[in-house]
């Protein structure tokens, strides 16, 4: 038990820390060692099972994140771009491997990642699931195939807390099919439609952000022309998807060079 790689989970009391927690203490490959909240917290200092409202587990909640990180190999962190951020410059500090599920990240919170990088292994994606990814890859497949008389739009929905829009799943999807048709997602995507929009823009890629209930996460990848449509989607239904791929790409991390990775190279896909 001792030799199983030490994970630490950031945000625990999130939805996605509880799921991770759940996922980490269940898995025979890795051992939970630490969790963290912020400070004022008022799970900080508590057991954090009898926190999560079942047995204990002999792990106390901490608000102070580099002890933590020093005691692990790796740090699982789904919380938010201003948090991960600061976690990124302390697990490099600690040489623990880096998992950042935080979506809504702009293009400077990502830069200010490179130099951590060059310090320990971070694996980045906005979504950890197999099937998203492998979905990813069959976007940019369809893209290719198919020239702008196939309009590309993704549609997302995802419950009423969430608080970045659109999705970084959406986005992953957007850069594929970017990819696939051999442009910048930058100069072609169509984030927010109101009003007099003028005429779709052939070639642009169009994105539509859906909120509401419980839904966990829903996408679509719409290719639509004249006479006949496709439909790529992807329905997740629970979080453990996320929280089981989030653990396969701590224990991967464990002998791979400093260096951003994400979730196609974990998955080899
Ligand atoms: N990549 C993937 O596969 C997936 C990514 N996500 C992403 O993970 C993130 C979290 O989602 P979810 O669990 O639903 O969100 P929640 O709001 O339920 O949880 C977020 C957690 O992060 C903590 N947190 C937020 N800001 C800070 C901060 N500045 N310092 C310390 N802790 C902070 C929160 O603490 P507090 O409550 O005190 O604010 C909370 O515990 C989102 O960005 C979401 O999009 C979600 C699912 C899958
Ligand atoms: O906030 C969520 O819940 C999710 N966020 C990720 C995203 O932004 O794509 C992944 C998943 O869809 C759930």
């Amino acid at each position: 038990m001792e030799d199983l790689p030490g994970i630490v989970i950031t945000g625990a009391s999130g939805r996605m820390g509880q799921m991770l927690i759940k996922t980490v203490v269940d898995s025979d490959k890795a051992r939970l060692v630490g969790v963290v909240e912020r400070a004022g917290h008022d799970w900080v200092g508590r057991d954090v099972g009898e926190a999560m409202g079942g047995a204990a587990l002999g792990v106390t909640v901490t608000d102070q994140p580099l002890d933590a990180f020093a005691k692990a190999q790796a740090v699982i962190d789904f919380t938010a771009p201003a948090a991960t951020i600061e976690f990124a410059k302390l697990a490099a500090q600690a040489r623990a491997v880096h998992v950042i599920g935080t979506t809504g990240m702009t293009n400077e919170d990502i830069a200010k990642l490179d130099p951590c990088a060059r310090h320990a292994v971070i694996v980045r994606a906005g979504n950890m699931s197999l099937g998203v990814n492998l979905l990813t890859v069959l976007t940019r497949k369809v893209a290719e195939a198919l020239d702008e008389d196939f309009d590309i739009e993704i549609i997302e929905a995802h419950h009423h807390h969430k608080v970045d829009a659109p999705s970084g799943t959406a986005l992953m999807l957007g850069e594929a099919a970017a990819e696939g048709r051999g442009v910048k997602l930058a100069d072609v995507a169509d984030r927010g439609r109101d009003g007099i929009t003028g005429a779709r823009k052939r070639g642009d890629i169009g994105f539509t952000a859906i909120r509401g209930g419980d839904i966990v996460g829903e996408h679509d990848v719409l290719f639509a022309a004249a006479g006949e449509r496709i439909v790529l989607r992807h329905l997740a239904t629970d979080r453990s998807i996320f929280a089981r791929g989030a653990l396969k790409a701590a224990l991967w991390g464990q002998d791979k060079k400093p260096g951003q990775y994400d979730m196609l190279d974990v998955l080899g896909l």
